[in-house]
């Protein structure tokens, strides 16, 4: 799944949207990893929503970048994504989302676009469904109620 790398996003909302998502990681809470995390969300209504980790002394509360933007987009009346960017403190690299992040995405659809960028601001572009192939959604719900109906 190697990309080419990118120097320069070919458009001015990806622009922005790198450049949130790179100031979100400097808000990042994270006393315990030390390890900063910046998201940045772009809605098909081209809003952008950006999230940060929020970490918490009982470690397993923690909140990805990732999963803070979503919340923050679909409390604020906005669920539906093209593209989300990340970067992190992971030097010169690049830091894809963890699975929780990955099933959270997926809730809201398997075609987004996802950029990792390295604090260079250099990114690789994935679309999700790479990320996450045979991905369980909200599709699979509705089928399983209907095979459960039909068996009663
Ligand atoms: O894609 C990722 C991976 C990790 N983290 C956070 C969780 C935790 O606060 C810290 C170290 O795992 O980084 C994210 O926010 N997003
Ligand atoms: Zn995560």
């Amino acid at each position: 799944m190697e990309k080419k790398i990118v120097h320069a996003p070919p458009t001015t909302t990806l622009e922005e949207l790198f450049r949130e998502a790179h100031s979100a990681k400097h808000r990042a809470y994270c006393p315990y990893s030390k390890f900063r995390v910046g998201a940045a969300l772009l809605t098909t209504s081209g809003k952008i929503y950006s999230g940060c980790n929020v970490e918490n002394a009982s470690y397993p509360l923690s909140t990805c970048a990732e999963r803070t933007a979503i919340v923050k987009a679909v409390s604020e009346g906005e669920a539906n994504f093209q593209a989300i960017a990340i970067t992190s403190d992971v030097d010169a690299g690049y830091c894809g989302p963890c699975g929780a992040c990955r099933q959270t995405i997926a809730e809201f659809g398997l075609d987004i676009d996802v950029y990792l960028l390295n604090p260079q601001n250099e990114c690789k572009m994935f679309k999700f469904r790479e990320l996450l192939p045979f991905a369980f959604t909200p599709r699979d719900l509705q089928k399983t109620r209907a095979t459960h109906d039909i068996i009663d």
